[in-house]
This record gives structure tokens, C-alpha cells and sequence, in this order.
């Protein structure tokens, strides 16, 4: 937290700037009000978030159709890109929110303070892209794993670059076969063949997805591909999300031409996903494999190191759980320890 003490007019102004905005908003609710008395709203109708810009919205229909962009009643507060919103339309072609349905999930990240702050919502998968080079740590993948698994958003590893990988697979093939032997889908894909995303559009169909992964292993090249027309906007995100304005770094929903209701939910703060912040047991929990045998432990504080009795070492120690799961387990923990 910052010790730097505002001064009294800092104070003073930041005082009335708020004052200001809350005026301003009670104002656009009362004028609202009258209007939907008045009759002057359509009706309501469902439909989601396909961007936010402070109070402002663009909603999307259900189904076909173009984006509207709308304003919030005063009393709705902090929507996402990707929340299912009632709205109504206005004579003039815009709209207004004036409620929002229950959230499936949500991605969150820390602002500049730290604190988490909702970023996305109803999302049914996270890509979490890696590459045949640059070579992906195993560690590395199961931090991704460990995140999305406490978000409650089904992970998917995506294999990108299949065109870089030795005829016999190598170790990637084998590391890869364990994580599906886990249960998680593994889709393979590449930029450089013509049907090199097939995979990958089955998987997204239907579905609303966000692609997270390390820099360099391709998410820029493959969310070009899968759409064409948004490719100078989406070029122009990501050389700007350095900068972090406003505009850039607010996540979009983009429906995907090829397929059939598939979705991506996009931004540079998205894609770093995997960074986040976790405790102790969001970390045991985050690996699928433990969940059976925990609670298990003689002790109860156990925290599966040397202790007697302990359910874990005991399920590594007859092959239940991978040694190198565990062994990248501890080493997750550990960091935890450090920070
Ligand atoms: N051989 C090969 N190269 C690829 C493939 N996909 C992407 N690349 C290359 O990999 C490099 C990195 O791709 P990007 O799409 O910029 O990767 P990114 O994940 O968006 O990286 P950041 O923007 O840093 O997060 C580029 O030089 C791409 O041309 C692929 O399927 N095969
Ligand atoms: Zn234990």
C-alpha cells in the first residue's frame, strides 16, 4: 500500500471531481427514469457485453446482429465484457442496461493497487496456448493449469507450432500425454498450413473462450487467423498494450466468423493470465489429480513434505501421482513461500 499522504487540496479536488461524477450519473438516472416511464425504451430484451468503457457499453443481441452502445442505470455497477445484461433500445439507436443475470464465472486480475478486479465473464474455456518453441516447462504449464482451475473455467492446452515438431513428437508427445491422461483436451494447431486451425475451430465452437499463454508462442498469429477482419484492430492492441490506455486494455468479445456461436473474449491483460496472485491451497486444490486424496493426511495441517502418513507422498510413492506433478507442485508452493 502506498504511505505517500495526499495533500489537503489533492484531497479537496478528488472530493469534487467524485461529487461531480455522481452528479452527473444521478442526473443521466433521473432523465433515464422519466424516459422509461415514458414509455420512450423499447422492451427488454437480453443481451452481452461485447465491451465496456467506464459507464459506457456496447451490448450485443442475442444471436445476429450489430452492437449497441448503451449506458448503465446508476444502480449497476462494475459489469465486465462478457456479462449477460437485460437492456432496451432507445428511439435514438442507443440503449440503456438495466440489469445484469447471475455470472457463470469471472477472470479476475490486479489493478495497479493489487487489488482484483473482474476483467471478463461466462467464460467456458481458457486456451492456455504453448509452443513447440519456445519449448514449454511443464512448470510453467501447470502454473496455467493451477490458475485456471481456480477461476472454475475448464483449461484447454493448445500445442501451437505442430509444424516445428520432430517426426517422432519427442518428449512434448509424452509431456503432453500426460496431461491428457488427466483428463484436460489437448488441441494442436498451426499457422503455417492452410488446415492447420481445424482443431482448434471444433473446439471453439459454441463456446466463449479467452487465450492466455507465455509471449512468443503464437496467440497473436492465431487470433488473426481466426478473424481476418478484426486483424489491423487486434495488430493495434497488442503493440499498444505496453502503453495500457484506456481503449487497449479493455477486453473485447469478438464472435468468430467460422463457426457457430464460438466467441473470444480478447485483451492484453487476458492474455497474461497465469500470473495472479494464489494461496497455499488454491495451489493443492489446482491439481486435479490430489483433490481424491486430500483430507486424507494423518494430519490435518499436513502440508505433504515429510510428513508421516501423509496421503499424497503416499499416492506419488504408488505411481498415483506423477513424481514431476508433485515435484512441480512443491516447487509452486515454494514460490509462494518467497513472495
Ligand atoms: N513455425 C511457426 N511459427 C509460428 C506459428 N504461429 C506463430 N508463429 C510465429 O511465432 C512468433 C510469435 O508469434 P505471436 O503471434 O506474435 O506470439 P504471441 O503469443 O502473440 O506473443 P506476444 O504478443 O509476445 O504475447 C511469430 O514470429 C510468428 O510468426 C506456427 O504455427 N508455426
Ligand atoms: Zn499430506
Amino acid at each position: 500500500m502506498s504511505k505517500r499522504k495526499l495533500s489537503r487540496q489533492q484531497r479537496w479536488r478528488i472530493e469534487k471531481i467524485q461529487a461531480e461524477r455522481a452528479r452527473r450519473a444521478e442526473q443521466l438516472d433521473a432523465r433515464d427514469a422519466d424516459r422509461l416511464a415514458a414509455g420512450e425504451y423499447g422492451p427488454e430484451q437480453p443481451g452481452r457485453v461485447i465491451a465496456h468503457f467506464g459507464r459506457t457499453l456496447d451490448v450485443g443481441p442475442e444471436g445476429e446482429g450489430d452492437a449497441v452502445r448503451c449506458h448503465l442505470r446508476a444502480n449497476l455497477e462494475g459489469l465486465v465484457t462478457g456479462d449477460r445484461v437485460i437492456w432496451r433500445a432507445a428511439r435514438d439507436g442507443s440503449g440503456v442496461v438495466v440489469a445484469r443475470a447471475e455470472r457463470d464465472n469471472v477472470l479476475e486480475r490486479p489493478d495497479a493497487r493489487g487489488q482484483l478486479k473482474p476483467v471478463a465473464a461466462n467464460i467456458d474455456q481458457i486456451l492456455i496456448v504453448f509452443a513447440v518453441e519456445p519449448a514449454p516447462h511443464a512448470n510453467l504449464i501447470d502454473r496455467y493449469l493451477v490458475a485456471a482451475e481456480a477461476t472454475g473455467i475448464a483449461p484447454v492446452l493448445v500445442l501451437n507450432k505442430i509444424d516445428l515438431l520432430p517426426e517422432a513428437g519427442g518428449e512434448l508427445r509424452e509431456l503432453l500425454g500426460r496431461y491428457e491422461a488427466l483428463g484436460y483436451p489437448v488441441v494442436a494447431t498451426t499457422t503455417a498450413r492452410a488446415d492447420g486451425l481445424t482443431a482448434l475451430l471444433a473446439r471453439l465452437d459454441g463456446r466463449t473462450s479467452v487465450f492466455v499463454g507465455q509471449s512468443g508462442v503464437g496467440k497473436s498469429s492465431l487470433i488473426d487467423r481466426l478473424l481476418p477482419d478484426e486483424e489491423l484492430r487486434i495488430g493495434a492492441l497488442s503493440k499498444d498494450s505496453r502503453k495500457g490506455t484506456h481503449t487497449t486494455t479493455t477486453a473485447r468479445l469478438y464472435r468468430l466468423p467460422a463457426s457457430d456461436g464460438g466467441e473470444l473474449i480478447d485483451s492484453p491483460g487476458i492474455r497474461e493470465f497465469g500470473l495472479v496472485h494464489l494461496d497455499e491451497q488454491q495451489v493443492t486444490e489446482g491439481f486435479i489429480e490430489f483433490r481424491d486424496h486430500l483430507g486424507r493426511c494423518r494430519f490435518r495441517d499436513c502440508r505433504h513434505r515429510h510428513e508421516p502418513g501423509c496421503a499424497l507422498l503416499a499416492a506419488v510413492e504408488r505411481g498415483e501421482i506423477h513424481p514431476e506433478r508433485f515435484a512441480s507442485y512443491r516447487r509452486i508452493v515454494d514460490t509462494l513461500d518467497e513472495s
